[in-house]
């Protein structure tokens, strides 16, 4: 759907380059809600404008459908952008023009006749929630209802894409879960491609299915968000996901857990369905082994369970080896490192 084949971008101020985007490539499939989650500065929103052509690569192409958007016509590029909604941080409503005036805007913009337009307008806000605000203006709104704007605003040419920029960022955690619960529906229901970029993890938490997460221009890990959060390569995917699943006790518990005699820790990781079954007592009693669970979590992610949990193993040595060996053959299991726990 949406394909970026090798795109670099690079900004030139004086004798200074910014390489803002470098060699990236991904797709974004249709239905996804994709999210590109980085630090400031890391891309995301020169990507972003790469897609509707605010910028155009450097090098490498952009394709939308199949189409190098870099080569359409004005006309056709036109078109294109009324194919994707998008909706900002900051809102960027007009704060002169009432609710039903803000949606009825790219509608009048595409030549709809006034009668079609007062009807989708109206079909729009009871969409998003706001049918008894049509005639409110921006700054009679909450935050959330004026994202709720953006949204209607974003939707009225019915897009195939859909593209937020940082759409929650400016809201609290309560309305951040009601808006991405409505972007949510737009994918479900409408069947609208979502391409959103975020600093936040919990965004990409709650409501993507595919991730790429960017450094200095360059998408350093993409891939399914179960996948990305159960198992992150690189390091700086690790410290998104650590934001979102505290995996490791404080220092402060793990050295008592130490000082009070401690034995090894070891890290097991539980996917998808195995948690319905009891595997660690059904193997620990097998052996005569016990185990404490000393801490841990069980998360839901893309409708399948994700388990973490830090235990450890009392009983015969070669016990806890067989032990060892048979839970490795069902699940991930690994020993804290010193390295991991930070313990000397
Ligand atoms: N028009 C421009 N001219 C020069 N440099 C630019 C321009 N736009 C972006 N940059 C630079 O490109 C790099 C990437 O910026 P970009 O805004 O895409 O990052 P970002 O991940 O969206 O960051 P943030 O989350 O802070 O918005 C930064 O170093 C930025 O200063």
């Amino acid at each position: 759907m949406i394909e970026f084949k090798n795109v670099s971008k690079t900004f030139t101020s004086g004798k200074r380059k910014v390489h803002a985007v470098n060699d990236v490539s991904f797709t974004v499939e249709r239905g996804d809600i994709f999210g590109i989650i980085g630090f400031s500065g890391a891309g995301k929103s020169t990507l972003l404008r790469l897609v509707n052509m605010l910028e155009r690569p450097t090098s490498g192409a952009v394709y939308i459908q199949g189409v190098d958007i870099s080569k359409l016509s004005q006309k056709d590029l036109r078109k294109q952008r009324q194919n994707i909604g998008m909706i900002f941080q900051n809102f960027n409503l007009f704060n002169a023009r009432t609710v039903a005036g803000n949606v009825a805007y790219p509608l009048k913009l595409a030549g709809t006749p006034k009668q079609e337009r007062e009807k989708r307008v109206m079909e729009l806000l009871r969409f998003v929630g706001l049918e008894d605000k049509a005639k409110d203006f921006p700054d009679q709104l909450s935050g959330g209802q004026k994202q709720r704007v953006g949204i209607a605003r974003a939707l009225a040419n019915s897009p195939d894409i859909l593209i937020c920029d940082e759409a929650t960022s400016a809201l609290d955690p309560d309305t951040t879960a009601d808006i991405l619960k409505l972007l949510k529906n737009v994918n479900r229901d409408l069947g609208i491609t979502i391409l959103l970029i975020t600093h936040e993890m919990d965004v990409i938490q709650q409501i993507c299915n595919k991730v790429a997460v960017m450094e200095k221009g360059e998408v350093i890990e993409a891939g399914d968000v179960f996948e990305t959060f159960t198992a992150p390569k690189h390091p700086t995917t690790k410290r998104f996901v650590q934001s979102v699943q505290q995996d490791l006790p404080s220092k402060h518990i793990l050295e008592k857990w130490q000082s009070n005699g401690g034995e090894t820790l070891y890290r097991v990781l539980f996917k998808g369905d195995i948690t319905n079954e009891p595997i660690l007592s059904t193997v620990t009693r097998k052996y005569e082994v016990d185990f404490n669970i000393v801490y841990g979590s069980v998360q839901e992610l893309q409708e399948k369970l994700f388990g973490n949990l830090l235990i450890s193993f009392t009983g015969d040595k070669s016990a806890i080896e067989q032990v060892l060996q048979e839970l490795e053959s069902i699940v991930d299991i690994k020993e804290v490192t010193k390295d991991e726990s930070g313990l000397v």
